[in-house]
């Protein structure tokens, strides 16, 4: 089994109830997408977005907290986006392993509660500007995927996104080769640990915008984008779905 093609759009702190009318230009746009589409909105969203999506996209959330319920104001539990219509979770975003100093350990046990609540996990990974230059990498990738991501992923309740730090909303990318060095290596890495590791989606995200997309969807384990800014328009995220789908 190949790997599921996957679109995913994170609208971060962007979005008001006026913003679902981009995802009715979505849907009408591309009613047929060939890959699985998401878009995680803000939470106050989720509901509102489920319910006017139905099947024609997931939605997702952007974080949640690793216990069940409890005494923790202003965060959300696994199980309450999953009951306001959230099938998947970004779990270890960048701007929140640096805004709130996340570690591995707390994506892990977050990418547990998730999975525990039905969830699938988008974890993300990605090395910053400072340890790519100092040649680390790899090394980043490879100890950041075996703290965050569980011994119960599997290919159908997690998804890895590779996000460099330094592409995320800043208009560079890393060069194909760049990519495709880090997906190969994420690939042998989940291959080794997990039954079906050579199943499990692999995203790249940083800077994707509708010009670049058909390109990096053809490099090598590549299994569709998390998208950021150019997730928040139709006219944009459209022809990313579009390309992923052809690719
Ligand atoms: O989660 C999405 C990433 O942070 C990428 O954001 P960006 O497409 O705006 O660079």
């Amino acid at each position: 089994m190949a790997p599921q093609k996957l679109a995913a759009g994170n609208w971060k702190m962007n979005g008001t109830l006026a913003s679902l009318a981009e995802i009715d230009r979505l849907i009408a746009d591309h009613p047929t997408p060939g890959c699985d589409v998401l878009i995680c909105p803000p939470a106050t969203l989720i509901h509102a977005m489920a319910a006017r999506a139905g099947t024609a996209l997931a939605v997702g959330g952007q974080d949640c907290h690793a216990k069940a319920s409890g005494a923790h104001t202003g965060d959300i539990a696994a199980a309450e986006l999953k009951d306001a219509g959230a099938s998947h979770v970004i779990l270890g975003h960048s701007e929140r392993r640096t805004d709130h100093h996340e570690t591995d350990a707390e994506v892990l046990a977050k990418s547990q509660a998730a999975h525990e609540a039905g969830l699938i996990a988008v974890i993300c990974v990605g090395e910053t500007e400072a340890q790519r230059d100092a040649g680390q990498t790899l090394d980043v990738i490879a100890a950041q995927l075996a703290g965050s991501v569980p011994d119960g992923a599997r290919a159908a309740n997690t998804v890895i996104a590779y996000e460099p730090v330094w592409a995320i909303g800043t208009g560079r990318t890393p060069t194909n080769d760049q990519i495709a060095e880090v997906h190969a290596r994420m690939r042998a890495l989940l291959t080794a640990r997990f039954a079906d590791g050579a199943d499990m989606a692999l995203l790249y995200g940083g800077s994707v915008k509708p010009g670049n997309a058909a390109e990096i969807f053809a490099i090598p384990h590549v299994n569709g984008a998390l998208v950021g800014g150019a997730s928040l328009k139709a006219v944009d995220f459209g022809p990313i779905v579009a390309a992923l789908s052809a690719a």
